[in-house]
């Protein structure tokens, strides 16, 4: 039968939601663009700038779960449109916020944002994950990945030049609502994408659903995972308790190795500098490098593992390497663009693994769920490990114990790692194997039942 990840539209709809996670990430880092103008107009105190980005992560320790369970029982399409417009509306609220000097203003524009922008994840790793399911998944992924990445670097250097010279005519100068203003026009970028993907997703159901009746096939139970969107049974929250062993180690895996790189790169200026000796600029450029290398490298990666498999063991890899670059700036002092390259390589490897693992052992109608509960619980852990960092650092007065803590969290991520290649070795492998050909047994066994199901009823 037809799916979705046979229709060459599938790019489209790979370019569509890259861009539209771009947005977010352009967004995401406005207020680390604009940080002293933001703090000067504004007049914030660090704490309070740091706020800014606290309350968008806070309410993220549940939402997604939520997002999640959205997407499994309304479908993408609703969810997609309701998280993107929830992003616009942050964005502007923040930029209207900081225009007036009103800093309430402000924290509520980035709580509304964060309440779209975790979910927006999880909607658009299912929609791609639904479109590429049995193809090029961990490109598609990768590639998605890169994009959204790139959102990030462009606000680095996009922000600060708006809010220097404005927009002739537009926006005026020297006033950082105008670079958030100009976020906002990204965001209804990101809406027109969102709206475009709907036109083509419903498109694309009466051409399935055309498709489908002139095959004359049997319905098959949990359709979101073959393409078409109708949900046969409803997901609920209950249901989380039938998700695999290897599905929760996933998900631990996720937040204890992922709370080993993006809140280091919060830290990361101060580790170079402190140990290296190098002013905040040079400090700056450096702790660019692993989000660099990862956005270079993703889709390569991302085709390896489609090519060779191995997920399980490129997760265990990925957070042994981690592990071994904290602890290389904890205790050598080797180059530091040695330990950074080596950072953005595994967490490349990394990231072009877990997301299509997910995937991989859920069923279907659960994906949004599960991406959710995965996002939700990783937020958890991204919140907790600044307050951890931070208390390591005052207590000890310097980042030797932090860099320490960072390789005891990856070395847990390398036991669950180990853990996981056991559980999934007993299961049958999956994990390890390429999609392809588990997609094509799948197939082999659906025509088995299909022929089995047209016998039984010829001989009635
Ligand atoms: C922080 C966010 N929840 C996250 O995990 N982002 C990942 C990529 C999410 C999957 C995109 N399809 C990242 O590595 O930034």
């Amino acid at each position: 039968m037809m799916q979705r990840s046979d229709l060459k539209s599938r790019w489209v709809v790979l370019v569509l939601t890259a861009v539209i996670l771009a947005g977010s990430y352009f967004n995401y880092d406005g207020p680390a663009a604009l940080k002293a103008p933001l703090q000067e107009t504004l007049h914030l105190s660090d704490t309070q700038y740091n706020l800014l980005y606290s309350v968008y992560s806070f309410p993220n320790i549940v939402l997604p779960l939520f997002g999640g369970l959205l997407v499994d029982r309304c479908g993408t399409k609703a969810s997609l449109i309701l998280f993107v417009s929830t992003i616009v509306l942050g964005q502007g609220i923040f930029a209207a916020g900081v225009a007036l000097r009103r800093y309430d203003i402000a924290l509520v524009g980035r709580t509304v944002f964060g309440m779209g922008g975790e979910s927006l994840t999880v909607v658009q790793t299912t929609i791609q994950a639904v479109w590429f399911q049995g193809k090029e998944m961990a490109f598609a992924m990768g590639l998605g990945l890169t994009v959204a990445r790139l959102g990030s670097v462009i606000n680095d250097w996009v922000m600060p030049a708006i809010y220097q010279s404005g927009v002739p005519g537009l926006l005026p100068p020297l006033e950082p609502a105008s670079a958030l203003s100009f976020g906002f026009f990204i965001t209804l970028l990101s809406l027109g994408c969102a709206l475009a993907l709907l036109l083509l997703e419903v498109r694309t159901d009466r051409f399935l659903a055309a498709q489908h009746k002139r095959e004359q096939a049997q319905p098959l139970l949990h359709d979101t995972a073959a393409g078409a969107e109708a949900v046969v049974e409803h997901m609920s929250l209950a249901d989380i308790q039938h998700f695999s062993a290897s599905y929760w180690l996933l998900t631990v895996s996720c937040v204890v190795v992922y709370a080993t790189i993006l809140p280091f790169n919060n830290v990361a200026a101060g580790v170079i500098m402190g140990k290296y000796g190098v002013s905040l600029e040079v400090a700056d450029r450096l702790m660019s490098i692993p989000y660099l290398i990862a956005a270079c490298i993703n889709p390569f990666m991302g085709t390896a593992v489609d090519l060779l498999g191995y997920r399980a063991v490129m997760l265990t890899a990925g957070a042994a390497a981690l592990a071994a670059v904290h602890l290389s700036l904890a205790w050598t002092m080797v180059p530091v663009v040695l330990p950074l390259v080596a950072m953005g390589l595994s967490y490349s490897a990394y990231a072009a693994a877990i997301w299509p693992s997910i995937a991989l052992v859920v069923d279907g109608r659960a994906m949004g769920t599960a991406f959710g509960l995965t996002t939700a619980v990783q937020n958890g852990g991204m919140a907790s490990m600044p307050i951890a960092v931070g208390t390591l650092r005052d207590t000890t007065g310097s980042y030797q114990a932090v860099e320490i803590f960072f390789a005891c969290v990856a070395m847990v991520g390398v036991a669950v790692g180990v853990a996981l290649n056991v559980v999934n070795h007993r299961a049958g492998g999956g994990l390890n194997r390429v999609a392809k050909r588990r997609d094509a047994l799948e197939k082999k066994l659906e025509a088995v039942i299909r022929e089995d199901l047209e016998a039984d009823s010829q001989s009635r």
